[in-house]
């Protein structure tokens, strides 16, 4: 269950009221809407200035908070020498997870043919594959993320789809972040619209996807 309270951050959100307990949301809205600063909070990057926020009843910049959640931000810079394969292992002992949830992280996002692949030589939609695979690996039962779909494919796009569909079949959250509502209704079912930090909208998105 996620909670957020009359939210503010001084000249970026203004009373903010939601509230998660099943399923996936989106955060739509144009260009310093307050989405990322909204995920940010969440994420335990920032500090409010006002209101509260609790995930599964903890504050979002304490360690139980921490271990509930993966917060993929729009850009994520992994050191341009390590291969693929490094910073997937990496995550893999960083998260606690096993190796079979590397392996399946790996097929979701159809990383296999660039596991000794340095991240300096991959495209910009290959990077976000990659910080998925790293991020959402074994499953936390939070997803943040912030325009997942802007850098991704088609491919990659049923990919992650596919994926969110697992996760919301096994009781998972996300929240995700992006300007349009044509680009996410393969991944949430629900949004609400952000306009100068405020919330101006909520309803349903026509979703329908199966889990595979
Ligand atoms: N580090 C910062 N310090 C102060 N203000 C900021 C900072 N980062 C963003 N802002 C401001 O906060 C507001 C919300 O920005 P935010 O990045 O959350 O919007 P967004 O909806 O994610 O936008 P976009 O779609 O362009 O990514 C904007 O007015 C922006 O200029």
């Amino acid at each position: 269950m996620v909670e957020v309270v009359n939210l503010h951050k001084k000249g970026r959100l203004s009373g903010v009221n939601l509230r998660l307990a099943s399923g996936s949301l989106a955060l739509l809205g144009p260009n310093g809407a307050g989405k990322s600063t909204l995920l940010g909070l969440l994420a335990g990057r920032l500090r409010a200035d006002g209101g509260v926020m609790w995930l599964f009843g903890h504050h979002p910049q304490s360690l139980e908070a921490a271990r509930t959640r993966a917060y993929i931000p729009q850009h994520l810079g992994f050191p341009p020498t390590l291969r693929v394969e490094e910073i997937l292992e990496a995550a893999r002992r960083l998260k606690g997870a096993s190796p079979q949830d590397k392996a399946e992280a790996t097929r979701r996002m159809g990383l296999e043919a660039h596991l000794k692949r340095p991240v300096a030589q991959l495209s910009g939609g290959w990077r976000q594959r990659l910080a998925l695979a790293a991020g959402l690996m074994g499953y936390p039962p939070l997803w943040l993320l912030d325009e997942p779909a802007s850098a991704l494919d088609t491919e990659g796009l049923e990919r992650l789809q596919d994926w969110m569909a697992a996760h919301l079949a096994m009781g998972g959250l996300a929240i995700l972040s992006a300007h349009r509502q044509e680009e996410i209704s393969c991944l949430a079912e629900r949004y609400v619209r952000l306009e100068d930090g405020q919330v101006v909208e909520q309803g349903s998105v026509n979703y329908a996807q199966e889990p595979s």
